[in-house]
């Protein structure tokens, strides 16, 4: 490092990085509605710094006066407004008028030492400590979007932040100690120190816009992914998401002795519910049914939207037996859990259609299953849970929708199709299974 440098052309430099990480900041503030006062904010930051760093370029040029109050005021209010941009970005209340009054308290500070080079060290000193003090209240904003922000942003924000910290602090330590190390027409820098700092001035305004464009971006990203894979009324995952994080955990296999069950879960008589109360009312059913169904799960099962008012649940249990009693229980659960709307009680059932792992190895023939027997079960009646069925019955009954709701006559054929005129089994559920779905179970060997 050079003992001297001229401080000049280097902020000349730090200038036009910061002029043109400002305009890409102005630029790009419309990627996210929500981020996008918090970008501006930091893009009016930057256009501050860069106009202290010209002050600075044009010493000599300009007056004493604005070459030495201009830079020593216009830096440090470029990071009061940064500052106010943290806040923003990281959802903390606004404080305008607390970077309104920093900044003019900053500038009588400076009026007031006026361009006597005989005040370089207190002028400097209030730059740095202010500085460093600003660069320090933006760290625990930072800490508080730990792992609700993209990882790489907050992270390189926070070690942005202490080396504000750092080197302002550094430096005023260092004026405090060996006075200013420049020369007396601020136009040279003496020292590593002082060429250390200014490299990072000239550094730092491409590494802020950096860093908050990837911090918004990557908010762009994380949006995107939810929307993608969260279905927006139940919060539940969409079909999209729930198929593949189904198929890559039954891909993945199963942990030793664990049973997977897969839920193909429909609301009954939905259409009823539209018809006689709205569709308001009914996007509020389904969301209330989402919740009983998401209180009724473990963790580590997965739920999602399979579309309209036909849900999906893939669960690991120990047995096969757990699975039907899990699917029972949300079965149950629903059938409780009546919500109200204007003074009135509206309930809810739903039909069940279980298939496990001892069925079918892989998610499509699971839900293959599972989408015959919930059919099986609307056809008996609804309300319901099907865990087996027999071999035939579901190549008989393909021919019906049972989105139209299964009539007497076809609820009759499809118990016959079941039971075959025998008293039915319960080999796939615990013989304390509730009677609804011990009737309904057949030997597993049925499919
Ligand atoms: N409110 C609301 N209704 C929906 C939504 N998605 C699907 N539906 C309604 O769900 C109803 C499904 O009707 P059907 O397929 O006849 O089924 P169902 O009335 O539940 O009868 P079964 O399934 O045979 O018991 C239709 O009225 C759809 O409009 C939604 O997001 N919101």
């Amino acid at each position: 490092m050079p003992e001297f440098f001229d401080i000049r052309t280097l902020f000349l430099a730090g200038s036009l990085t910061s002029f043109l990480s400002a305009a890409m900041l102005f630029v790009m503030r419309p990627l996210h509605r929500r981020s996008e006062p918090a970008v501006r904010w930091g893009g009016f930051g930057l256009l501050l710094s860069s106009l202290a760093m010209m002050c600075v370029a044009l010493r000599g040029l300009l007056p004493e006066f604005v070459s030495w109050v201009g830079p020593n005021t216009l830096g440090p209010a470029g990071m009061f407004v940064l500052y106010e941009a943290v806040r923003r970005l990281c959802h903390a209340r606004p404080r305008p008028l607390l970077v309104a009054g920093a900044t003019a308290a900053m500038f009588a500070f400076q009026a007031w030492l006026g361009d006597d080079p005989a005040q370089q060290a207190p002028r400097l000193l209030a730059t740095a400590s202010a500085q460093a003090l600003t660069a320090a209240l933006m760290v625990p904003l930072l800490l508080r979007r730990v792992g609700r922000d993209p990882a790489g942003p907050v992270t390189a924000a926070i070690a942005l932040a202490l080396a504000f910290v750092v080197a302002n602090g550094a430096r005023a330590l260092w004026i405090l100690v060996n006075g200013v190390s420049m020369s007396a027409d601020g136009r040279y820098a003496t020292g590593a120190l002082q060429a250390g700092i200014a490299g990072l001035f000239v550094l730092g305004p491409m590494v802020q816009a950096m860093v908050v464009m990837s911090w918004v971006n990557g908010r762009v990203a994380a949006e995107l992914r939810s929307l993608v894979s969260t279905d927006p009324l139940t919060g539940l995952g969409t079909r999209r998401n729930f198929f593949s994080t189904a198929r890559e955990a039954l891909a993945r296999g199963l942990p030793d002795g664990r049973v997977g069950g897969l839920l193909m879960i429909d609301l009954d008589d939905f259409k009823r519910i539209n018809d006689r109360h709205g569709h308001r009312v009914g996007d509020r059913a389904l969301a209330h049914f989402a919740a009983t169904l998401r209180h009724s799960l473990q963790p580590g099962d997965l739920t999602g939207r399979y579309g309209g008012e036909e849900f999906c649940a893939l669960l690991t249990r120990s047995r096969a037996e757990d699975v039907a009693r899990a699917a029972e229980a949300i079965r149950a659960a629903v059938a409780g859990a009546q919500f109200e709307h204007e003074g009135e009680d509206i309930a809810l059932t739903v039909s069940i259609g279980v298939a496990t792992t001892a069925d079918a190895q892989e998610f499509e023939p699971l839900l293959a299953i599972a989408d015959r027997r919930v059919y099986v079960a609307k056809s008996m009646g609804r309300d319901r849970v099907v865990a087996s069925e027999p071999e035939q019955a579901p190549e008989r009954r393909r021919g019906m929708d049972r989105r139209q709701g299964g009539t007497d006559e076809a609820a009759d054929e499809a118990a016959d199709a079941l039971h075959g005129g025998d008293p039915p089994t319960s080999a796939a559920l615990p013989a304390d299974a509730p009677r609804s779905a011990r009737a309904e179970s057949e030997p597993a060997a049925a499919d």
